[in-house]
């Protein structure tokens, strides 16, 4: 089975259409003021604009109010919304859009149960869990704590590289792999060489 992959907190054009040229099925905006690789909504629309046919555009917010995530939705041209905070089912379907419901992960969440809430979702997306940071914290986290046979695609995020996405895509076997941090020269700013070697860490890894 071919694993997609996404590349996220992309905030130039160069990086994006890196990532497609090396066969990134997903480019990632983190629209949340306290990450630094928070993208200006402009810039945004002006690297989806840039994009090549069948890279999808994924919107990622944290607890973010409603109409801000319509306007952004609206002017970027977003094809996915990621929530990666603490938002309900109720929330994330009152958009009418895919979205995706990222989860970070500790031994009390009962994954079952949220695969089962979040029955809207397209796909749950799993990272790590550090307190008082909602994301892209680099870290991975115990990959046995993924229940066998949850009822949504599972996303697999949270501190790969190249070097470790081979054995997590063999061990989780997850629809798909996300990565910020370790595709990065510094945040925000992303790195040819490393998108390259991360990109054939996922398709050497196919199951
Ligand atoms: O990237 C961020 O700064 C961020 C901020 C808030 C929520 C999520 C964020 N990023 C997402 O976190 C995961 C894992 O990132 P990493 O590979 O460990 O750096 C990924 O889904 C990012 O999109």
């Amino acid at each position: 089975m071919r694993i997609r992959a996404k590349i996220c907190g992309i905030t130039r054009v160069e990086d994006a259409l890196t990532a497609a040229r090396c066969g990134a099925d997903a480019v990632g905006f983190v629209f949340y003021e306290k990450s630094p690789r928070n993208v200006d909504v402009e810039r945004a629309a002006q690297i989806v604009a840039a994009l090549p046919p069948f890279v999808t555009a994924v919107g990622l917010f944290v607890n973010e109010d409603a109409a801000t995530v319509l306007s952004i939705r609206q002017r970027v041209g977003l094809d996915l919304l990621q929530f990666h905070g603490d938002e309900t089912p109720e929330y994330c379907q009152s958009f009418s859009a895919p979205y995706i419901k990222a989860l970070r992960v500790r031994p009390e969440l009962n994954l079952i149960q949220y695969a089962a809430d979040f029955s809207s979702a397209r796909a749950l997306l799993l990272d790590a869990y550090q307190e008082g940071v909602a994301g892209g914290t680099g870290k991975t986290f115990d990959w046995d704590l993924i229940p066998a046979g949850l009822s949504k695609p599972v996303i697999l995020a949270g501190g790969l590289d190249a070097e470790n996405v081979g054995e997590a895509i063999r061990r989780v076997r997850p629809y798909a792999v996300d990565v910020s941090g370790g595709v990065e020269q510094d945040k925000g700013i992303k790195d040819v060489a490393k998108i390259a070697a991360f990109m054939r860490g996922v398709l050497d890894a196919e199951v």
